[in-house]
């Protein structure tokens, strides 16, 4: 079956170096004019070395890619599958290429990011603006129309993974274990310019952390107490990010008594560095340290059971009806209802000026 209007689906991601000799170029496309410290920048790809120079997050691309074709045949869809990066290849313009060569008309993204804000967003849109752009540039034929699926941090195929996970690991951790939420942080001022309305990034993280703890409740008969933390701090000390960091709020849990914790990655939809690094070596470490006993739940995009595979199907195929339809309830958890695909005028501002951006009214 055709869906739609639709004749392609694009998975947009973040790229990863895939060697030691990739690791400088790409820290250099990541970091292009978004004034990161020297030092900032030499630690982080010390993070790279120690795992070969090598970033799991292409080869999950990759694996998601083919976890997605496989689905599509099984449920008689018929729809090609794509791939461009921001920071590494394949980089966005040569998927455009690819899509033009293939005739493809009108595409859907998927970005491998749940959450409004800059980074995680706008960024991603106004790079497929600019690869339209140089694109278009070289050649007479038509470029594929793009539209962006909804985010999807509060879809139950994203979220129950994490709620199973948390189950696993409070079976194994004493009783009176915390559940700490971890995600990037970002500056406060692009917290404050997340979404249409501000302040999006940190309320549809709040919203899909109460989801998985309510689910956890309801399971085993139990309320469990939580937080949410953040990693990944860049960027100058003189600027605010999102805190607590999670060593340090460890420290605050290992003072208050807790004896272990479980940490859960709900800003990611993959083990990619961040969680690699950051958490399960630096935080693990930290745990260690303070005697906290540690778990890391795995992140959903590559788990086994394909529920986030499901949810990518159900969201391209929701998104391309005509019209549109709103999913299920089941389908939906948290307070903060369906989210847009293509992004109302003003969403997540770009806090260093106006770059045009596909997939959206400005
Ligand atoms: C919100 C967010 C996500 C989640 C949404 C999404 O997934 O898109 C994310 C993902 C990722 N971030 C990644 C890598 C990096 N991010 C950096 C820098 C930064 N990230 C930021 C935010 C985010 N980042 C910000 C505000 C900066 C400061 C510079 C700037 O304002 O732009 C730097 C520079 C060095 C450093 O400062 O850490 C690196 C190397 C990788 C690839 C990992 C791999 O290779 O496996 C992934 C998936
Ligand atoms: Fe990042």
């Amino acid at each position: 079956m055709a869906v739609g209007q639709v004749d392609a689906l694009l998975l947009v991601s973040f790229g990863g170096p895939e060697g030691p000799d990739d690791v400088v170029p790409f820290l250099e496309n990541v970091t292009r004019g978004r004034g990161i410290p020297r030092e900032r920048l030499e630690e982080v790809g010390e993070h790279y070395f120690r795992f070969g120079g090598r970033s799991p997050i292409n080869d999950q691309c990759r694996g998601l890619i083919r976890a997605i074709e496989a689905d599509f045949v099984a449920h008689g869809i018929d729809l090609p599958v794509y791939w461009g990066n921001r920071n590494w290849h394949p980089y966005l313009p040569d998927a455009l290429r690819r899509m033009r060569e293939d005739g493809v008309r009108r595409a859907l993204c998927l970005f491998t990011s749940a959450y409004a804000s800059y980074s995680g967003c706008r960024q991603y849109r106004e790079n497929l603006a600019a690869a339209l752009e140089e694109v278009g540039k070289e050649g007479s034929e038509e470029l594929p129309d793009l539209h962006r699926l909804p985010h999807y941090f509060n879809r139950a195929g994203f979220l129950e993974p994490f709620v199973d996970g948390v189950l696993a690991a409070l079976e194994e951790l004493p009783d009176g274990a915390r559940v700490v939420f971890v995600t990037h942080s970002i500056p406060t001022a692009m917290n404050d310019a997340s979404g249409p309305d501000g302040g999006r990034y940190v309320a549809e993280h709040l919203d899909a952390a109460a989801s998985v703890a309510g689910r956890v409740k309801d399971r085993r008969g139990a309320a469990v107490e939580w937080d949410l933390a953040y990693c990944s701090r860049s960027g100058p000390p003189s600027q605010p990010w999102l805190e607590p960091d999670i060593n340090d709020h460890l420290e605050e849990l290992a003072g208050q008594g807790v004896p272990g914790v479980v940490v859960v990655p709900i800003g990611f939809v993959s083990d990619h560095m961040e969680v690699l690094y950051d958490l399960d070596t630096e935080a693990r470490e930290t745990a260690e340290r303070l005697g906290l006993a540690f778990a890391r739940v795995p992140t959903p995009g590559t788990a086994p059971d394909a529920r986030f595979v499901a949810m990518v199907r159900d969201l391209v195929l929701e998104y391309a009806a005509q019209p549109p339809q709103e999913p299920p309830a089941e389908r939906l958890l948290g307070a903060l209802g369906p989210v847009w695909g293509d992004c109302p005028g003003g969403c997540c501002a770009n806090t260093r000026g106006y770059r045009p951006a596909c997939c959206g009214a400005d």
